[in-house]
């Protein structure tokens, strides 16, 4: 067998059309949905994934604001632009790029933005509702994915998922999103002793490792859903997966690529939870 792609850019492309509709009609009421980017230190892949972000919405109509700091930035600076955007009714989202230079605790910056703000879902409040199967904002990367597997009408109920890595920005809200959906959920990581095991009952895996071409074809179930989540850098300057992509494809019944895959779908799911914020403010 060799898998199909599951196009992350053209599924944005899709998404972002009705998310930018969502904007037009706010912005004609008045309100612009808008979304203020913190950027510290120039680490260069973050500042691609920044401008991806000021890009996307530019191109849905969402007003973009951006604060960089140099890498010894001050916490006390960044708090305090946190907490005139956490004042600013003008202001629905806002996002301090991961990471952060050394001298900031990063789960106290992202517990000062405001959780009605909290377009990344990272704040430990939306975190816990998610847990709970409250609303809340969805983690951008987990609810790509989940829009993934939605389009491709993948069966997530009763399925057998693995999910291979446990952050708190992706395996874990993973995890959490393919559970509240009636999966059987493993999550793998570091310690666990035989990967290749849990990988290969796996009707749908999802590798978040940050380890170039980690899970290759003889780790996974003929038919399988493979969700690549990593992004790495070879030393030729390439991106590459957590995924052996061309091993991967001769096994697997669906696989998304890198780049164009997780990476893309993550940004449009930011602007839906910009939309969706300036959505909830115009009502209120
Ligand atoms: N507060 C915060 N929120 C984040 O959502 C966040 C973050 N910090 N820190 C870093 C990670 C990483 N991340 C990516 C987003 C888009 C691509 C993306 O667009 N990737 C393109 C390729 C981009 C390229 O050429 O490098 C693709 O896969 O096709 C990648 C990675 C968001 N993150």
């Amino acid at each position: 067998m060799t898998a199909r792609n599951i196009d992350g850019v053209a599924l944005s492309a899709q998404v972002r059309g009705e998310i930018a509709q969502r904007a037009a009609e706010l912005t004609a009421q008045g309100v612009q949905p808008s979304l203020a980017v913190i950027l510290v230190g120039g680490d260069p892949a973050s500042a691609v994934y920044v401008r991806n972000k000021v890009a996307g919405c530019e191109k849905t109509g969402i007003r973009s604001l951006k604060f960089e700091y140099p890498a010894d930035a001050a916490p006390e600076e960044v708090f305090a632009k946190i907490a005139e955007l956490n004042a600013d009714p003008s202001v629905h989202g806002i996002l301090v790029q991961l990471p952060l230079p050394k001298q900031f605790d990063a789960d106290k910056v992202l517990e000062a933005i405001s959780p009605e703000k909290d377009v990344d879902g990272f704040h430990a409040e939306n975190f816990g509702l998610l847990l709970q199967g409250r609303k809340s904002f969805y983690p951008c990367t987990p609810w790509g994915v989940m829009k993934m597997l939605d389009t491709e009408k993948v069966e997530i109920k009763g399925a057998e998922a693995v999910v291979i890595g446990r952050s708190n920005i992706v395996g874990k809200p993973m995890a959490v999103m393919l559970l509240a959906r009636g999966a059987t959920v493993t999550v793998c990581h570091s310690q666990t002793k035989d990967l290749a095991f849990h990988t290969k009952r796996a009707d749908i895996v999802v590798a978040a490792v940050g380890r170039a071409k980690f899970l290759t074809g003889d780790m996974i179930k003929p038919g399988a859903v493979v969700i690549d989540v990593g992004i790495n850098r070879l030393p030729d300057g390439k991106l590459c997966g957590d995924v052996d992509f061309d091993s991967a494809r001769e096994v697997a019944s669906l696989i998304t690529p890198v780049p164009g895959g997780v990476g893309p779908m993550t940004i449009t799911m930011l602007l839906a939870n910009t939309v969706e914020s300036a959505e909830r403010a115009a009502k209120a």
